[in-house]
């Protein structure tokens, strides 16, 4: 049982961090680390007590007794160095994590960082860069927070932490010997780190030490791979129903996890209707809320919200059925993902914004930048550390996305998923009419905008919450508005208003219930915003 000690410290450490709790994140890893070498000690102590049973030879010659000497303390140093992959190795494992004790370090001096332990995370990141002395992450890192630290001298000072210092330069000096043993006396040796550096073997075996040490990266980043499962709760897969509704892409051809292109969801009648509606709103003054939100300096952004279209219809300023369809549009969408991703809970309203990007004439030449740069929608990506954090300002009940097109004559304005490095471009998705595209919120799904750089993209951008408490007050009220006005939200297979006929209606007739159908007359809700 006590074995496991670091593994109880190390749940508990990732738990803390996931729920933002950074001092006590804090304190666990750095029980954890204290752990893990007491482990590794441990586990050496039990070697050496081995080494005293190895079966006597009986008369050796003076020769032999030396290489009789050299294997016995070569294997004595060999079980000592494969303490690193067994403290690694979880009970009932069989492989052990790699990179175990930089990886703690790492968590540490990010956690530290976090709470406001610079001079801490200082620390920590010199002691990690004992292991990777050139890694440019640490190295940028450690520049950040001596720079966020000011002109504090006192920093200059700060050392590694000694024992690891001592653990590190004691396993050099082992490697350095096991490697020599294995290049001169055959000796069996398989290095069980990642960050050995060169110098240290031998230019003869270098060759097939680098291909190990491939073989060993190529697992780690399996590991990462795992890492990279989503736990929404959502399963990519469920039925479509609604006819005309086609699935153009899935998790495979979209390269990725809970991702889903949907075709056909919305007529190019009804797409014209929205995109009316979005002209009339930006005519009608600036877009959302007063605020616009230029991701960038070469692009108009202009945003209507299903409240607002309905304060609208109440000026005469926007046709009544219009703003409805956009309410009726979004509990398409709903019916859609919440069937396609096979959603285990109720699928609540958090947030619909019909959003309009523009490129500013003349000033379009040599553009670099992205429409809307790559971002997780329920959490901070960081994209040097592949973390994702879950925490304010991200609007962290969002647990489904939908981007539901409503034209294509524009230039650039492609989305794009990526990994979480926020680089490499994993899939792509050309807007038009009716084109719906629909992924889970969360770290599995990094994405962008590249830039319109002519043209008007317009576009109904939904989000979705498994949590009844942060449903879309505004969407409440802006049935309310409608329900005081006389003109009640029509319920599940009611008579169809006038001039609407298209693809949303045909859609929304394979629905049962739902959103559209609460009764009118309740209180105006206020409060409890979400925002772009
Ligand atoms: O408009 C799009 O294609 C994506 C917009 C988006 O990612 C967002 O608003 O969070
Ligand atoms: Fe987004």
């Amino acid at each position: 049982m006590e074995s496991e000690k670091h593994w109880t410290q190390y749940d508990s450490a990732l738990a803390f961090e996931a729920s933002s709790d950074w001092p006590r994140a804090v304190e666990k890893w750095r029980e954890c680390v204290n752990k893990t070498l007491g482990q590794t000690e441990e586990c050496r102590a039990q070697c050496e007590v081995a080494s005293q049973y190895l079966p006597e030879h009986q008369e050796v010659s003076v020769e032999g007794m030396f290489e009789k000497a050299a294997a016995l303390s070569l294997s004595l140093l060999s079980c000592q160095q494969s303490c690193v992959a067994q403290v690694a190795t979880r009970a009932g494992r069989i492989s052990a994590q790699e990179d175990f004790l930089p990886t703690l370090l790492e968590h540490l001096h990010i956690a530290q960082f976090k709470a406001g332990d610079l001079r801490g995370a200082v620390q920590t990141l010199r002691t990690l860069l004992l292991f990777y002395p050139s890694d440019k992450d640490s190295l940028s890192n450690l520049e950040l927070y001596t720079e966020t630290l000011g002109g504090d001298t006192g920093l200059q000072g700060t050392q590694p932490l000694q024992d690891i210092a001592q653990y590190v330069s004691r396993s050099l000096l082992e490697k350095k010997l096991l490697f020599f043993g294995k290049e001169n006396l055959n000796f069996d040796f398989t290095d069980p780190d990642l960050w050995t550096p060169e110098e240290v073997v031998p230019e003869q075996l270098r060759d097939a030490w680098r291909a190990e040490k491939e073989l060993l990266n190529e697992k780690l980043k399996e590991e990462e791979n795992v890492l990279e499962m989503d736990d929404s709760g959502f399963y990519a897969g469920g039925p479509v129903r609604q006819v005309g509704v086609t699935i153009a892409m899935d998790d495979h051809t979209l390269n990725g996890t809970n991702r889903v292109v949907l075709d056909g969801v919305l007529d190019q009648k009804e797409c014209d209707t929205v995109l009316r509606l979005a002209t009339a709103a930006a005519s009608a003054g600036d877009g959302y809320r007063g605020r616009r939100s230029p991701h960038t300096p070469h692009e108009k952004f202009e945003g209507l919200t299903v409240l607002r279209a309905v304060k609208l219809t109440q000026d005469g300023m926007v046709n009544q059925s219009d703003a409805k369809l956009l309410l009726e549009m979004g509990d398409t969408v709903r019916t859609l993902l919440s069937s396609y991703f096979r959603s285990p809970s109720d699928l609540y309203f958090s947030y619909t914004h019909l959003v309009c990007r523009s490129a500013i004439t003349g000033n379009q030449k040599g553009r670099l930048d992205l429409s809307h740069p790559v971002h997780v929608d329920n959490c901070l990506l960081e994209p040097e550390t592949r973390q994702c954090w879950r925490e304010p300002p991200a609007l962290t009940h969002r647990d489904l996305s939908a981007v539901l097109y409503l034209n294509d004559d524009f230039e650039g304005g492609e989305l794009f998923f990526t990994d979480r490095d926020a680089k490499t471009v994993t899939a792509r998705v050309k807007p038009t009419c009716g084109r719906l595209v629909g992924f889970s919120s969360g770290p599995v799904n990094p994405h962008g905008v590249t830039a319109v750089t002519a043209g008007r993209r317009c576009a109904l951008a939904l989000w979705f919450t498994k949590e009844k408490h942060h449903r879309d007050m505004e969407r409440e009220e802006a049935e309310a508005l409608w329900a005081a006005d006389g003109m009640t939200v029509k319920k599940e297979g009611e008579v169809k208003e006038e001039g609407e006929g298209g693809a949303a209606a045909r859609a929304r007739s394979g629905r049962s219930g739902g959103q559209a159908s609460r009764s009118p007359g309740r209180g105006v809700v206020t409060g409890g915003k979400d925002e772009l």
